[in-house]
Protein backbone atom coordinates (compact mmCIF):
# COMPACT_ATOMS: atom_id res chain seq x y z
CA UNK A 1 0.00 0.00 0.00
CA UNK A 2 1.51 3.16 -1.39
CA UNK A 3 -0.26 7.08 0.40
CA UNK A 4 -0.08 9.48 -1.91
CA UNK A 5 2.32 12.31 -1.08
CA UNK A 6 0.60 15.49 -0.19
CA UNK A 7 3.85 17.94 1.01
CA UNK A 8 7.08 17.66 -1.00
CA UNK A 9 10.21 19.98 0.10
CA UNK A 10 12.80 19.89 -2.90
CA UNK A 11 15.98 21.63 -2.37
CA UNK A 12 14.63 23.97 0.52
CA UNK A 13 17.05 26.91 1.15
CA UNK A 14 16.69 29.28 4.47
CA UNK A 15 18.75 31.66 5.24
CA UNK A 16 19.40 34.46 7.63
CA UNK A 17 21.46 37.77 6.58
CA UNK A 18 22.94 38.32 10.23
CA UNK A 19 25.75 41.43 10.50
CA UNK A 20 27.86 38.24 11.43
CA UNK A 21 27.23 36.85 7.81
CA UNK A 22 24.89 35.24 6.44
CA UNK A 23 23.39 31.84 8.56
CA UNK A 24 22.82 28.62 6.00
CA UNK A 25 20.34 27.27 8.58
CA UNK A 26 18.67 25.13 6.19
CA UNK A 27 20.60 24.73 2.94
CA UNK A 28 19.13 22.43 0.67
CA UNK A 29 16.78 20.59 2.21
CA UNK A 30 14.54 18.22 0.03
CA UNK A 31 11.65 15.77 2.19
CA UNK A 32 8.14 14.38 1.78
CA UNK A 33 5.08 13.62 3.54
CA UNK A 34 2.61 11.06 2.73
CA UNK A 35 -0.99 10.70 3.87
CA UNK A 36 -1.15 9.43 7.35
CA UNK A 37 1.83 8.96 8.59
CA UNK A 38 4.13 10.58 10.68
CA UNK A 39 7.63 11.83 9.62
CA UNK A 40 10.06 12.56 11.99
CA UNK A 41 12.96 15.52 11.71
CA UNK A 42 15.72 14.93 14.20
CA UNK A 43 18.74 16.31 15.08
CA UNK A 44 20.97 18.45 17.32
CA UNK A 45 19.68 21.96 18.58
CA UNK A 46 20.90 24.60 15.83
CA UNK A 47 20.56 21.74 13.11
CA UNK A 48 17.72 24.02 11.31
CA UNK A 49 14.72 21.83 12.08
CA UNK A 50 12.28 24.85 13.14
CA UNK A 51 13.21 26.54 10.27
CA UNK A 52 12.73 24.25 7.61
CA UNK A 53 9.37 23.32 9.34
CA UNK A 54 8.34 27.39 9.90
CA UNK A 55 9.45 27.83 6.09
CA UNK A 56 6.67 25.01 5.52
CA UNK A 57 4.17 27.75 6.96
CA UNK A 58 5.97 30.51 5.32
CA UNK A 59 6.37 31.93 8.65
CA UNK A 60 10.02 32.63 8.26
CA UNK A 61 10.43 36.35 9.59
CA UNK A 62 13.11 39.32 8.82
CA UNK A 63 16.34 38.56 8.43
CA UNK A 64 15.75 35.08 7.19
CA UNK A 65 14.45 34.59 3.88
CA UNK A 66 13.62 31.47 1.80
CA UNK A 67 16.25 31.87 -0.91
CA UNK A 68 15.67 28.27 -3.36
CA UNK A 69 13.41 25.60 -3.59
CA UNK A 70 10.07 24.77 -3.79
CA UNK A 71 7.60 23.47 -1.41
CA UNK A 72 4.17 21.94 -2.61
CA UNK A 73 1.07 21.02 -0.67
CA UNK A 74 -0.89 19.05 -2.73
CA UNK A 75 -1.31 20.97 -5.88
CA UNK A 76 -0.32 24.42 -3.93
CA UNK A 77 2.78 26.08 -4.80
CA UNK A 78 4.12 27.16 -0.96
CA UNK A 79 7.20 28.06 -2.54
CA UNK A 80 8.38 28.49 -5.95
CA UNK A 81 10.66 30.19 -7.95
CA UNK A 82 12.00 31.24 -11.44
CA UNK A 83 15.39 31.81 -12.75
CA UNK A 84 15.18 35.55 -14.35
CA UNK A 85 17.59 36.20 -17.39
CA UNK A 86 20.26 37.70 -15.02
CA UNK A 87 20.22 33.97 -13.16
CA UNK A 88 18.25 35.94 -10.35
CA UNK A 89 15.13 34.01 -8.91
CA UNK A 90 11.80 35.35 -8.37
CA UNK A 91 8.79 33.75 -6.70
CA UNK A 92 6.56 32.26 -9.11
CA UNK A 93 2.89 33.60 -10.47
CA UNK A 94 2.14 30.07 -8.71
CA UNK A 95 3.29 31.21 -5.44
CA UNK A 96 0.64 31.46 -2.95
CA UNK A 97 -0.04 34.80 -1.31
CA UNK A 98 0.55 35.40 2.33
CA UNK A 99 -3.39 35.89 2.23
CA UNK A 100 -3.84 32.91 0.36
CA UNK A 101 -1.50 31.13 3.29
CA UNK A 102 -3.79 32.04 5.97
CA UNK A 103 -6.89 31.51 4.12
CA UNK A 104 -6.16 28.10 2.58
CA UNK A 105 -2.86 26.31 4.52
CA UNK A 106 -2.46 27.89 7.95
CA UNK A 107 -4.58 26.29 10.16
CA UNK A 108 -7.19 24.41 8.10
CA UNK A 109 -5.06 22.34 5.90
CA UNK A 110 -1.76 22.41 8.16
CA UNK A 111 -1.67 23.29 11.49
CA UNK A 112 1.48 23.43 13.83
CA UNK A 113 1.99 22.66 17.46
CA UNK A 114 5.06 24.15 19.47
CA UNK A 115 7.20 23.10 22.27
CA UNK A 116 5.82 25.68 24.82
CA UNK A 117 2.27 26.09 25.18
CA UNK A 118 2.44 29.36 26.99
CA UNK A 119 3.46 30.53 24.07
CA UNK A 120 0.66 29.39 21.82
CA UNK A 121 -2.08 29.91 24.54
CA UNK A 122 -3.05 33.44 25.91
CA UNK A 123 -3.23 33.34 29.84
CA UNK A 124 -5.87 36.25 29.81
CA UNK A 125 -8.59 33.93 28.32
CA UNK A 126 -10.04 31.07 29.15
CA UNK A 127 -9.07 27.88 27.65
CA UNK A 128 -12.54 26.79 26.21
CA UNK A 129 -12.76 30.08 24.81
CA UNK A 130 -9.17 29.75 22.79
CA UNK A 131 -10.50 26.49 21.34
CA UNK A 132 -13.52 27.84 20.42
CA UNK A 133 -12.33 30.44 19.00
CA UNK A 134 -9.29 29.06 16.94
CA UNK A 135 -12.02 26.44 15.62
CA UNK A 136 -14.27 29.35 14.25
CA UNK A 137 -11.42 30.72 12.86
CA UNK A 138 -10.26 27.30 10.42
CA UNK A 139 -13.91 25.76 9.84
CA UNK A 140 -17.47 26.80 8.89
CA UNK A 141 -18.57 26.92 12.25
CA UNK A 142 -19.96 29.30 14.42
CA UNK A 143 -21.66 29.95 17.97
CA UNK A 144 -22.70 26.96 19.77
CA UNK A 145 -21.54 24.67 16.95
CA UNK A 146 -17.88 25.73 17.91
CA UNK A 147 -18.25 25.50 21.94
CA UNK A 148 -19.57 21.99 21.23
CA UNK A 149 -16.79 20.85 18.82
CA UNK A 150 -14.23 22.35 21.10
CA UNK A 151 -15.67 20.33 24.05
CA UNK A 152 -15.71 17.24 22.21
CA UNK A 153 -11.84 17.88 21.35
CA UNK A 154 -10.89 18.58 24.63
CA UNK A 155 -12.73 15.33 25.93
CA UNK A 156 -10.97 13.54 22.59
CA UNK A 157 -7.33 14.29 23.94
CA UNK A 158 -8.30 13.42 27.52
CA UNK A 159 -9.13 16.41 28.94
CA UNK A 160 -11.45 14.88 31.92
CA UNK A 161 -14.88 16.62 32.63
CA UNK A 162 -14.13 19.01 29.68
CA UNK A 163 -17.39 20.94 30.41
CA UNK A 164 -16.48 21.82 33.79
CA UNK A 165 -12.57 23.07 32.51
CA UNK A 166 -13.94 24.98 29.94
CA UNK A 167 -14.13 28.09 31.44
CA UNK A 168 -10.49 27.59 33.29
CA UNK A 169 -7.41 29.72 32.58
CA UNK A 170 -4.40 27.91 31.32
CA UNK A 171 -2.03 28.36 34.70
CA UNK A 172 -4.79 26.16 35.81
CA UNK A 173 -3.54 23.28 33.93
CA UNK A 174 -0.61 21.38 33.99
CA UNK A 175 2.16 21.06 31.54
CA UNK A 176 0.71 18.04 29.81
CA UNK A 177 -2.71 19.12 30.05
CA UNK A 178 -1.67 22.44 27.98
CA UNK A 179 -0.04 20.27 25.56
CA UNK A 180 -3.32 18.21 25.26
CA UNK A 181 -5.46 21.82 24.66
CA UNK A 182 -2.98 22.41 21.98
CA UNK A 183 -3.63 19.00 20.25
CA UNK A 184 -7.27 19.88 20.93
CA UNK A 185 -7.01 23.16 18.99
CA UNK A 186 -5.07 22.01 16.18
CA UNK A 187 -7.31 18.59 15.45
CA UNK A 188 -10.36 20.78 16.16
CA UNK A 189 -9.38 21.78 12.95
CA UNK A 190 -9.31 19.02 11.22
CA UNK A 191 -5.59 19.26 9.10
CA UNK A 192 -4.47 17.43 6.83
CA UNK A 193 -0.81 18.00 8.19
CA UNK A 194 -0.11 18.91 12.17
CA UNK A 195 3.38 20.02 12.36
CA UNK A 196 4.71 19.18 15.57
CA UNK A 197 7.96 20.95 17.16
CA UNK A 198 9.47 19.00 19.82
CA UNK A 199 5.91 19.18 21.83
CA UNK A 200 6.95 16.83 24.50
CA UNK A 201 10.85 18.25 25.41
CA UNK A 202 9.49 20.12 28.56
CA UNK A 203 7.19 17.31 29.84
CA UNK A 204 8.49 14.70 32.06
CA UNK A 205 8.84 11.16 30.38
CA UNK A 206 5.25 9.52 31.89
CA UNK A 207 3.28 13.07 30.50
CA UNK A 208 5.60 12.52 27.52
CA UNK A 209 4.65 8.55 26.37
CA UNK A 210 1.18 9.54 27.26
CA UNK A 211 1.02 12.01 24.56
CA UNK A 212 2.74 10.29 22.27
CA UNK A 213 0.27 7.13 22.97
CA UNK A 214 -2.51 10.31 22.47
CA UNK A 215 -0.97 11.29 19.15
CA UNK A 216 -0.45 8.00 17.70
CA UNK A 217 -4.35 6.97 19.01
CA UNK A 218 -5.80 10.00 16.87
CA UNK A 219 -3.00 10.07 14.14
CA UNK A 220 -4.86 6.51 13.34
CA UNK A 221 -8.47 7.74 14.42
CA UNK A 222 -8.60 10.70 12.25
CA UNK A 223 -6.12 9.65 9.42
CA UNK A 224 -3.99 13.20 9.99
CA UNK A 225 -0.49 13.04 8.54
CA UNK A 226 2.00 14.78 11.11
CA UNK A 227 5.87 16.07 10.91
CA UNK A 228 7.66 15.47 13.80
CA UNK A 229 10.50 17.66 15.60
CA UNK A 230 12.54 16.12 18.09
CA UNK A 231 16.25 15.81 18.83
CA UNK A 232 15.20 12.53 20.35
CA UNK A 233 15.82 9.19 18.52
CA UNK A 234 13.84 6.99 20.98
CA UNK A 235 10.52 9.53 20.43
CA UNK A 236 11.50 8.50 16.66
CA UNK A 237 11.64 5.39 17.04
CA UNK A 238 8.25 5.20 19.24
CA UNK A 239 6.05 7.27 16.62
CA UNK A 240 7.55 7.60 13.41
CA UNK A 241 6.99 5.73 10.20
CA UNK A 242 10.03 7.73 8.31
CA UNK A 243 12.28 10.23 9.18
CA UNK A 244 14.81 12.55 8.28
CA UNK A 245 18.33 13.01 10.27
CA UNK A 246 19.55 16.62 9.66
CA UNK A 247 22.88 18.29 10.38
CA UNK A 248 24.03 21.70 10.41
CA UNK A 249 20.88 22.52 7.59
CA UNK A 250 21.26 19.39 5.72
CA UNK A 251 19.55 16.47 5.79
CA UNK A 252 22.06 13.55 5.87
CA UNK A 253 20.13 9.99 5.94
CA UNK A 254 15.98 9.59 5.53
CA UNK A 255 14.03 6.34 5.18
CA UNK A 256 12.13 4.15 6.77
CA UNK A 257 12.39 4.35 10.51
CA UNK A 258 13.39 0.70 10.59
CA UNK A 259 15.75 1.05 8.00
CA UNK A 260 17.30 3.85 9.57
CA UNK A 261 17.82 2.02 13.49
CA UNK A 262 18.98 -1.17 11.82
CA UNK A 263 20.29 -0.61 8.41
CA UNK A 264 22.03 2.79 9.71
CA UNK A 265 24.38 4.70 7.10
CA UNK A 266 25.30 7.76 8.24
CA UNK A 267 28.17 8.02 11.21
CA UNK A 268 25.83 11.15 12.27
CA UNK A 269 22.65 9.11 12.75
CA UNK A 270 25.15 6.46 14.48
CA UNK A 271 25.97 8.98 16.82
CA UNK A 272 22.54 10.23 17.47
CA UNK A 273 21.44 6.45 18.36
CA UNK A 274 24.08 6.17 20.61
CA UNK A 275 22.97 9.15 22.84
CA UNK A 276 19.59 7.70 23.38
CA UNK A 277 18.90 7.70 26.52
CA UNK A 278 18.30 4.50 28.55
CA UNK A 279 16.91 3.20 31.47
CA UNK A 280 20.04 1.45 32.49
CA UNK A 281 22.30 4.70 31.95
CA UNK A 282 21.50 7.82 33.62
CA UNK A 283 21.79 11.01 31.72
CA UNK A 284 25.38 12.10 32.21
CA UNK A 285 26.61 8.49 30.64
CA UNK A 286 25.08 9.29 27.44
CA UNK A 287 27.46 9.45 24.83
CA UNK A 288 27.36 13.03 23.51
CA UNK A 289 28.48 13.76 19.99
CA UNK A 290 32.17 14.86 20.74
CA UNK A 291 32.43 18.71 19.60
CA UNK A 292 29.98 21.15 18.97
CA UNK A 293 28.12 21.87 16.23
CA UNK A 294 30.04 24.36 13.83
CA UNK A 295 28.61 27.67 12.99
CA UNK A 296 26.42 27.63 10.33
CA UNK A 297 27.59 30.92 9.00
CA UNK A 298 30.94 28.76 7.34
CA UNK A 299 30.55 25.84 7.64
CA UNK A 300 33.01 23.18 7.17
CA UNK A 301 33.19 22.13 3.57
CA UNK A 302 32.48 19.10 1.97
CA UNK A 303 31.05 17.01 4.47
CA UNK A 304 29.79 19.07 6.82
CA UNK A 305 30.22 16.74 9.54
CA UNK A 306 33.96 15.86 9.07
CA UNK A 307 34.94 18.15 12.02
CA UNK A 308 33.19 15.87 14.36
CA UNK A 309 32.87 12.50 12.50
CA UNK A 310 34.94 9.49 13.53
CA UNK A 311 35.19 7.81 10.27
CA UNK A 312 36.35 11.09 8.49
CA UNK A 313 39.08 10.69 5.64
CA UNK A 314 40.59 13.57 3.94
CA UNK A 315 38.08 13.12 0.97
CA UNK A 316 35.50 13.73 3.34
CA UNK A 317 37.08 17.53 3.37
CA UNK A 318 36.83 17.47 -0.40
CA UNK A 319 34.13 16.22 -1.63
CA UNK A 320 30.59 17.14 -1.28
CA UNK A 321 28.25 14.38 -0.70
CA UNK A 322 25.35 13.60 -3.19
CA UNK A 323 21.83 11.84 -1.87
CA UNK A 324 22.65 8.05 -2.57
CA UNK A 325 20.23 5.15 -2.21
CA UNK A 326 21.21 2.95 0.16
CA UNK A 327 18.71 -0.05 0.09
CA UNK A 328 19.51 -3.17 0.78
CA UNK A 329 21.82 -5.30 -1.37
CA UNK A 330 19.88 -8.25 -0.86
CA UNK A 331 21.58 -10.93 -3.31
CA UNK A 332 24.75 -8.97 -1.92
CA UNK A 333 25.71 -8.68 -5.66
CA UNK A 334 26.93 -4.80 -5.33
CA UNK A 335 24.65 -3.67 -7.20
CA UNK A 336 24.54 -0.20 -7.16
CA UNK A 337 21.21 0.08 -8.77
CA UNK A 338 19.15 -1.81 -6.44
CA UNK A 339 19.34 0.59 -3.60
CA UNK A 340 17.03 3.44 -6.25
CA UNK A 341 14.03 1.37 -5.72
CA UNK A 342 14.32 2.34 -1.61
CA UNK A 343 13.40 5.27 -0.15
CA UNK A 344 16.34 4.56 2.23
CA UNK A 345 19.14 7.59 1.27
CA UNK A 346 22.60 9.38 2.81
CA UNK A 347 24.54 11.38 2.21
CA UNK A 348 28.24 10.43 2.78
CA UNK A 349 30.55 9.22 0.26
CA UNK A 350 31.68 6.14 1.55
CA UNK A 351 28.13 4.34 -0.14
CA UNK A 352 29.40 6.54 -3.35
CA UNK A 353 32.41 5.97 -5.47
CA UNK A 354 34.27 8.75 -5.04
CA UNK A 355 37.43 7.57 -3.69
CA UNK A 356 36.56 7.31 0.32
CA UNK A 357 38.24 3.81 0.76
CA UNK A 358 41.28 5.03 -0.46
CA UNK A 359 41.59 8.52 1.15
CA UNK A 360 43.44 8.90 4.36
CA UNK A 361 41.82 9.07 7.50
CA UNK A 362 41.67 12.35 9.32
CA UNK A 363 43.37 11.20 12.46
CA UNK A 364 46.58 10.49 10.40
CA UNK A 365 46.73 13.53 9.43
CA UNK A 366 47.49 16.62 11.63
CA UNK A 367 44.60 20.26 11.26
CA UNK A 368 46.80 21.95 9.43
CA UNK A 369 47.60 19.71 6.88
CA UNK A 370 43.65 19.61 5.54
CA UNK A 371 44.04 23.54 5.10
CA UNK A 372 46.32 22.69 2.42
CA UNK A 373 44.15 20.54 0.43
CA UNK A 374 42.66 22.21 -2.85
CA UNK A 375 39.22 24.02 -2.11
CA UNK A 376 37.03 22.33 -4.38
CA UNK A 377 33.63 24.22 -2.79
N1 LIG B 1 16.02 34.78 13.57
C1 LIG B 1 17.21 34.22 13.37
N2 LIG B 1 18.29 34.95 13.07
C2 LIG B 1 19.50 34.39 12.87
N3 LIG B 1 19.74 33.06 12.91
C3 LIG B 1 18.70 32.27 13.19
C4 LIG B 1 17.38 32.79 13.42
N4 LIG B 1 16.55 31.75 13.69
C5 LIG B 1 17.32 30.63 13.61
N5 LIG B 1 18.59 30.93 13.30
C6 LIG B 1 19.72 30.00 13.14
O1 LIG B 1 19.33 28.97 12.28
C7 LIG B 1 19.94 27.74 12.67
C8 LIG B 1 18.89 26.67 12.79
O2 LIG B 1 18.01 26.99 13.89
P1 LIG B 1 16.76 26.12 14.27
O3 LIG B 1 16.00 26.87 15.32
O4 LIG B 1 16.02 25.72 13.06
O5 LIG B 1 17.42 24.84 14.91
P2 LIG B 1 16.68 23.56 15.53
O6 LIG B 1 17.21 22.37 14.83
O7 LIG B 1 15.22 23.78 15.51
O8 LIG B 1 17.25 23.59 17.03
P3 LIG B 1 16.50 23.31 18.44
O9 LIG B 1 16.53 21.83 18.62
O10 LIG B 1 17.36 24.01 19.43
O11 LIG B 1 15.12 23.87 18.35
C9 LIG B 1 20.71 28.03 13.94
O12 LIG B 1 22.07 28.25 13.60
C10 LIG B 1 20.08 29.31 14.45
O13 LIG B 1 21.00 30.05 15.19
NI1 LIG C 1 13.81 24.00 16.96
Amino acid sequence: MSNETILEVDGLKTHFYTEQGVVRAVDGVSFDVREREIVGIVGESGAGKSVATTSILRLIEEPGQIVDGEITYRDLTIVGFEEQDDGTLTPREAMLSNREMRDQVRGNEIAIIFQDPMESLNPVYSVGHQVTEFIELNRELSGGDARQEAIDMLREVGIPEPENRFDDYPHEFSGGMRQRVLIAMALGCRPTLIIADEPTTALDVTVEGQILDLVKDLQTKYGTSFIWVTHDMGIVAEICDRVNVMYLGEIVEQGPVDDIFHDTKHPYTQKLLESIPRPDRTVTELDPIAGTMPSAINPPRACRFHTRCPDARVACTEVEPRFVAVGNDADGDGDEHEGEHNDHRTACIKYDDVGYWDSVPLEKVGDRDIQYVGDRS
